[in-house]
């Protein structure tokens, strides 16, 4: 029997960084948690305590703040230049990965008009993505996260196995509400507008969960996949976790009251979680693109 290190990556995980660009008709922010990790020749790091293959994640950190100093453009653009520095600039470094979040912020009405440089985090979706680079080729998977939404009608969830457990009723009308979280990989690193395939795929999820009339989540989650794969050519496959937040009505009868599907328990936990991948049957091999 002997021991060995299996796979290992390092890095500097969850830098913030925010950068203003300073237009004169109105500044902009950008607003990102960027996390780096690397992996290649580490071998000796890790059994001998040699350090001479190891760029510091400190100087990784730096890197990500130095690479936003002339613009960061789409998130997607600046995780390849990235990726492609750490692995291209240092020979003991052969393959990178580089996430990126970035958070939503509107800009502010003043009296009726855009406001020159105030800005509100809003609720619409954290912006990701995800990029892996081994020296020779480059995987994009990019997404959305934290996006909460909710139809007040058109869901049902009936004909389920019952069984001796069974306390759940069935219904024609219930709430939908989840917290989107969609990741999908795009066919190709190079020649995509990453700005207009996240709006366009984004639009697409928000619009199949509007437009489905529901019989379980399951189905709006294939719907919302689907319709992601209809819209964005660019696109090959789609991986949804959708957490079911339940709303649960209230028994007001104790207090002489009826409730006509009006009053809810918003219930925080526990939550059903429906996952699954909708995909081109043609997709080419994912090779380290959910590395
Ligand atoms: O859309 C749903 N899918 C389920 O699998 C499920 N299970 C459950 O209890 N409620 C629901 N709702």
């Amino acid at each position: 029997m002997s021991i060995v290190l299996g796979p290992n990556q390092y890095g500097k995980a969850e830098n913030r960084l925010v950068r203003i660009d300073r237009d004169p008709d109105g500044h902009r922010i950008t607003d990102l948690n960027v996390s780096v990790a690397l992996s290649g020749d580490m071998t000796d790091t890790h059994l001998t305590g040699a350090n001479d293959k190891v760029l510091p994640t400190d100087t990784q950190k730096n890197t990500v703040f130095a690479f936003a100093r002339d613009g960061i453009g789409e998130i997607e653009s600046y995780a390849l230049r990235l990726a492609r520095h750490f692995v291209n600039s240092q020979p003991s470094i052969q393959r990178a990965r580089v996430s990126v979040g970035q958070y939503p912020w509107t800009r502010l009405e003043v009296g009726g008009s855009p406001a020159h440089h105030s800005f509100a985090r809003s609720g619409e979706g954290t912006r990701t993505t995800v990029v892996n680079y081994d020296g020779a080729q480059a995987w994009v998977v990019s997404g959305i996260t934290d996006l909460i939404v909710l139809n007040s009608t058109g869901s049902e969830f009936w004909g389920y196995i019952k069984d001796g457990y069974t306390t759940l009723k069935e219904t024609d009308d219930r709430i939908l509400a989840t917290a989107v979280d969609a990741t999908w990989r795009h066919a190709a690193a190079e020649g995509t507008d990453w700005g207009k395939s996240y709006t366009t795929a984004r639009q697409s999820l928000l619009e199949a969960f509007a437009e489905t009339h529901s019989l379980s989540l399951q189905q709006t989650l294939y719907a919302m996949g689907e319709r992601v794969l209809t819209n964005c050519p660019e696109i090959v496959e789609v991986r949804l976790s959708l957490p079911n937040k339940h709303h649960f009505l209230v028994d007001l009868a104790p207090f002489g009251l009826d409730n006509p599907n009006e009053v809810f328990h918003a219930d925080d936990r526990p939550y059903g979680l429906i996952e699954g991948t909708v995909q081109r049957d043609d997709a080419p091999p994912a090779g380290l693109a959910w590395s």
